[in-house]
């Protein structure tokens, strides 16, 4: 019979045999996977756990249905549809699951095997474990590539109480069971990417700016001629790893310095950058200072800006074919991602380098420099220092739905002081390649902090914002 189901009694109807057809096909047809959707039905229609935990549970043990001991496991270990929760039974579970090759049983029998912390509720046992965890992501489970990747980056102590994450010196001497090994956390993490886990992919894009255009940060970089719709980027993209987490190097205005500010493709290098799989995004910066306090060589992280700039190309949403629809207003406050503003910061501390943690740079269009009487506006205004590319940088990376962060290196005093000299290009440039190993250190020690990170919610925060920034999406 054909179903109206813009109307609410044949929905009923329509619900209703649904549940008949799936008992007809498990009890009389003996199908176990109409059994399994029997069992959905009991779940999500009926509401009734009681009896969708019995048909889950025969439905694996007489039917050998992998699937099925999965949600049985889950309802084991959660307690549902029965008494109490019972974890070691739960395992049993799934590891049947995982025989039958179910690859997310495989997964959760090796998570429970491998847990750490007083909390752990099965006796662990990380080599039948990781056993779990390999056939799970070789048959294509992403998040077990995923912890894989995790467990060789760190390694698997004996001892989990003995590990120190702020002490790497004293990790070296511990007993491992299994070894830190890059090259391995490279690969699962590569793989875990491909199968579409985002957080395998936790790329990290590196904008250098004036001074930090090849910083030989990679040994073996790949070169990425990319074209985006909205142009080339500044140059070719250079992809790496540091530490064993893969990054993507871009010179903000071209390896040869030959775009000036405004003519920087902002549009280009962060949708190039995004292309290339990057959640987030590194940037440096020179630049002046407007306040006494911040004194050339120092660091600053910034945390807000000041536009100055007129004529950019300042958002994604302006109709160019392959770009996005729709019409985006987006909040600026935050302006920058805290996550990656933390990381930076820790970072700058961790090597003892004089590092602001907040500061608005009024972004200028330049290519000259301020006047004075400018220089003195920006300081009323409230900036700390002044540039001529954060704008659009961070507007655009936040368009993305990346998390975007910029350390800034202070290069000298502006125009402003009493008695002193204006600003000269050779002054920044100079400032710039005294202090360059900061900024690499900075950097480098940065995307270790953010790699380490097992919680990236923050990152599905940065793409709802914009889901919910667009007007009129077609
Ligand atoms: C070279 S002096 C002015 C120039 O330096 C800064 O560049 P970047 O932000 O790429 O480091 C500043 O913003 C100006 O573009
Ligand atoms: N004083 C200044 N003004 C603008 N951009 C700069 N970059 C470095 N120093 C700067």
């Amino acid at each position: 019979m054909a179903y109206d189901l813009k109307k609410e009694e044949d929905v009923k109807e329509y619900v209703e045999n649904l549940g008949i057809e799936y008992r007809f096909g498990c009890y009389k047809e003996k199908k176990p996977e109409v059994c399994h959707l029997l069992a959905d039905y009991l779940e999500a229609i009926k509401k009734d756990f009681g009896k969708a935990a019995t048909v889950y549970k025969s439905n694996c043990l007489d039917y050998n249905y992998g699937k099925s001991c999965l949600k049985y496991g889950n309802y084991t270990l959660i307690g549902r549809g029965r008494d109490k929760s019972d974890p070691q039974e739960a395992l049993q579970y799934f590891e049947k699951g995982c025989e039958l090759n179910d690859p997310t049983s495989c997964l959760h029998a090796g998570l429970l095997l491998t847990a750490t912390g007083d909390a752990v509720p099965v006796q662990r046992d990380v080599p039948k474990g990781y056993n779990y965890l390999k056939k799970s992501c070789d048959n294509r489970e992403s998040t077990a590539c995923h912890y894989l990747a995790g467990m060789y980056l760190s390694g698997v102590p004996k001892n989990p109480k003995e590990f120190n994450p702020h002490n790497p010196e004293k990790n070296a001497k511990l007993d491992y069971l299994i070894k830190p090994d890059l090259k391995q956390a490279f690969q699962f993490a590569m793989r875990g990417c491909e199968l579409g886990h985002i957080y395998s992919c936790a790329n990290i894009g590196i904008i250098g700016g004036s001074g930090f255009d090849d910083p030989n940060l990679f040994e073996n970089p790949i070169e990425r001629d990319i074209t985006t719709p909205f142009g080339k980027p500044s140059d070719v993209l250079l992809e790496g790893s540091i530490k064993g987490v893969s990054c993507v190097l871009l010179a903000r205005h071209g390896r040869k310095h030959q775009y000036q500010p405004s003519d920087v493709n902002y549009r280009a290098n962060i949708w190039a950058l995004k292309s290339l799989g990057c959640t987030h995004i590194l940037a440096t910066t020179a630049t002046g200072s407007l306040v006494e306090q911040y004194r050339p060589g120092d660091l600053v992280v910034l945390d807000d800006f000041i536009d100055r700039t007129w004529g950019r190309q300042c958002t994604f949403y302006d109709r160019t074919e392959g770009g996005p629809r729709g019409v985006c207003h987006l909040p600026m406050r935050p302006a920058f991602c805290e996550k990656a503003r933390q990381a930076l910061l820790s970072a700058a501390r961790g090597r003892g380098h004089v590092c602001h943690a907040t500061g608005t740079a009024v972004t200028k269009q330049g290519p000259r420099f301020s006047s004075r009487a400018e220089s003195l506006m920006h300081r009323q205004w409230g900036g700390h220092v002044v540039n001529m590319t954060t704008v659009p940088e961070v507007a655009l990376a936040k368009e993305a739905g990346l998390s975007y962060a910029a350390v800034a290196l202070v290069t000298d005093y502006d125009c402003w002081r009493e008695n002193e000299q204006s600003v000269s290009v050779s002054e920044v440039l100079e400032m710039f390649a005294r202090n360059i190993k900061k900024a690499i250190d900075v950097i480098v020690d940065a995307v270790q902090i953010l790699a380490a990170d097992s919680d990236y919610s923050y990152l599905d925060c940065h793409k709802d914002l914009v889901t919910s920034a667009i007007m009129l999406k077609n």
